[in-house]
């Protein structure tokens, strides 16, 4: 019989998973699985759930909660020789990765792709100690997304983002970086550099509209430095995805990346603060076995031809 290990976080989304818990597992138990459960106790934890399920040997280990749980799981699975497959139950108040994987919001909608099991290889990415799913960057602007008080966000959702963003704007300073890809080096005044690995990402739909979730390669999306009219206005392209014919933004696509500034400028990891640059960054193409909708895998083919 094939064991599955739901870790989970008890305090995101409005508790959402522990509420549904027992017809989760009774749903898994239905389909086949030996199902169990770890409600993680605070930070860090969900890391040292993962890592025990893999040593027991678990087929597959579905992290529920927000990004963050879903990242700290990944931090636990990377380094192991041996990785289950991995399926995501979305219940945070940021869900970017579920919502690159086309993964519907509803618990019970989310249950049931588990049990059509249908996966995929993905890529995911690892800057100096840290692993991501979503994005890395680095710049004044990025500061902002753990400068937002947790209570706004859990109030607001993205939208804190934008008012704490808005009221940064007067503040933003641009910051000399050198970004070394794989054949090409940079040397730049910038406002931000954004290192993505889905589309998706703080509510920006379309933010690297060429991001492809298996093909090794990161999105990199750098913005030149620019006054704040100049800002504005970019951010409102970004926002239907039509930012990249700006001539102040740069668009890459590299599997390895190194970026070093004199200023310690830092850096922002999935929405989490992850320490000072110089930061090298490198793609782990289709490390981890996702369990995904099948019109997503249609949809990743599609964006093949
Ligand atoms: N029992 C717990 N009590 C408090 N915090 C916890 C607990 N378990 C885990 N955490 C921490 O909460 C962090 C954020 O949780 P998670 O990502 O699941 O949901 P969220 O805060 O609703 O959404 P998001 O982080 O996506 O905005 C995790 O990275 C983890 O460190």
């Amino acid at each position: 019989m094939k064991k599955a290990r739901i870790i989970y976080n008890p305090t995101s989304g409005r508790e959402a998973v522990k509420k549904e818990l027992p017809n989760i597992l009774e749903k898994l138990e239905t389909a086949g699985y030996e199902a169990s459960a770890h409600a993680t106790i605070g930070e860090g934890d969900a890391v040292s759930a993962a890592r025990t399920a893999v040593d027991r040997g678990y087929d597959l280990i579905v992290a529920a909660g927000g990004d963050g749980t879903i990242n700290e799981v990944i931090h636990g699975m990377a380094e192991q020789e041996y990785r289950p497959k991995l399926a995501i139950l979305p219940a945070g108040t940021t869900n970017d990765f579920a919502r690159a994987l086309h993964i519907p919001r509803g618990i019970d909608a989310a249950v049931d792709i588990i049990l059509e099991n249908n996966s995929l290889q993905l890529d995911i990415g690892k800057v100096n100690d840290h692993y991501f799913i979503n994005i890395a960057g680095g710049g004044k602007l990025t500061e902002l997304t753990y400068d937002v008080p947790s209570k706004l966000k859990t109030v607001l959702g993205h939208l804190a983002y934008y008012i704490k963003g808005i009221e940064m704007l007067p503040s933003l300073k641009a910051a000399r970086v050198k970004i070394e890809f794989d054949e090409e080096v940079l040397e730049e005044d910038i406002m931000l550099f954004l290192i993505s690995n889905t589309n998706s990402v703080g509510g920006f739909e379309k933010l690297a509209p060429e991001a492809r979730l298996n093909d090794g390669y990161f999105d990199v999306l750098i913005l030149k430095k620019t006054n704040l009219a100049e800002f504005i206005q970019i951010a409102t392209l970004a926002l239907r995805g039509e930012h990249l014919k700006s001539k102040n933004i740069i668009y890459k696509q590299a599997k390895r990346i190194k970026v070093t500034n004199e200023d310690k400028m830092q850096l922002n990891i999935d929405g989490e603060y992850g320490g000072l640059l110089p930061g090298e960054f490198i793609n782990l193409q289709q490390h981890i076995e996702f369990i995904v909708p099948e019109e997503f895998i249609a949809h990743q083919e599609n964006l093949d031809y």
